[in-house]
């Protein structure tokens, strides 16, 4: 089988995560996206909210997709080994037989591409990526300006333009719910609804 990887903080999920993933799934001939939250406790990035939480609204995202599943592999990693590098490891041994791809965006292939993510190099080494066009970057060159990509770059980064740029952040929808904005269809309605029922996003940033 072939299973893309799609990890993000989903806080909460979006439109837009569920468009990319399906659209990298027809693309790719994928047979699976694993949706794979990341870890409450990041030391480049503050959560929102709980994992509790952003787990519950990936699960009612999801809920009608045979092809999308929920990963708590890394959200339940012990401290320290919250990093994609460690988490493919991990994944792998769990499916041995299948070919893994971790799917990202543009600006995540620049991030890595700069060093900054912990064991960037040996996660390059020893995996593949698709990767999503976003917010206008090269990939080829983002590629090429890297030491790191491009001495690992056998085919192992599968390029996407996936054709229209629909942008939806998290971050947007989280200051739509504290500013008295409405996200109502910028996100599924059942995590609309789980997200007023639990009032959650009110003192967001
Ligand atoms: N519109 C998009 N096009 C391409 N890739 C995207 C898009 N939205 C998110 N991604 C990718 O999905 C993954 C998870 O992104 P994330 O959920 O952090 O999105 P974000 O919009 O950057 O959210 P936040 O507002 O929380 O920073 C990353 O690899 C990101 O590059
Ligand atoms: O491993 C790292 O060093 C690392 C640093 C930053 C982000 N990540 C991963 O990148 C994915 C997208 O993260 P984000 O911040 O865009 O939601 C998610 O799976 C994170 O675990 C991983």
């Amino acid at each position: 089988m072939k299973i893309g990887v799609y990890g993000s903080s989903f806080d909460p999920i979006t439109n837009v995560h569920l468009w990319t993933a399906s659209t990298i799934c027809h693309r790719k001939k994928l047979d699976k996206i694993l949706f794979l939250p990341s870890a409450k406790e990041r030391r480049d990035k503050s959560l929102q909210g709980g994992d509790e939480h952003r787990t519950e609204m990936v699960k009612l995202a999801i809920a009608d997709d045979p092809r999308f599943e929920l990963s708590t592999e890394e959200m339940n990693a012990p401290i320290g080994q919250q990093y994609t590098y460690y988490t493919m490891q991990r994944l792998k041994k769990q499916y041995p037989d299948d070919e893994l791809y971790f799917v990202m965006g543009a600006d995540i292939l620049v991030d890595i591409g700069n060093g900054s993510w912990v064991k960037g190099e040996k996660l390059v080494e020893e995996h593949q990526f698709i990767v999503m066009a976003r917010d206008g970057i090269d990939m080829l060159k983002t590629i090429s300006a890297s030491p790191l990509l491009r001495n690992a770059d056998d085919g192992r980064f599968h390029l996407v333009d996936k054709g229209l740029a629909m942008e939806i952040s998290s971050t947007y929808i989280r200051q739509e719910f504290s500013r008295g904005g409405e996200p109502r269809y910028l996100l599924p309605e059942s995590c609309y609804q789980y997200i007023m029922r639990h009032g959650l996003y009110q003192d967001s940033e």
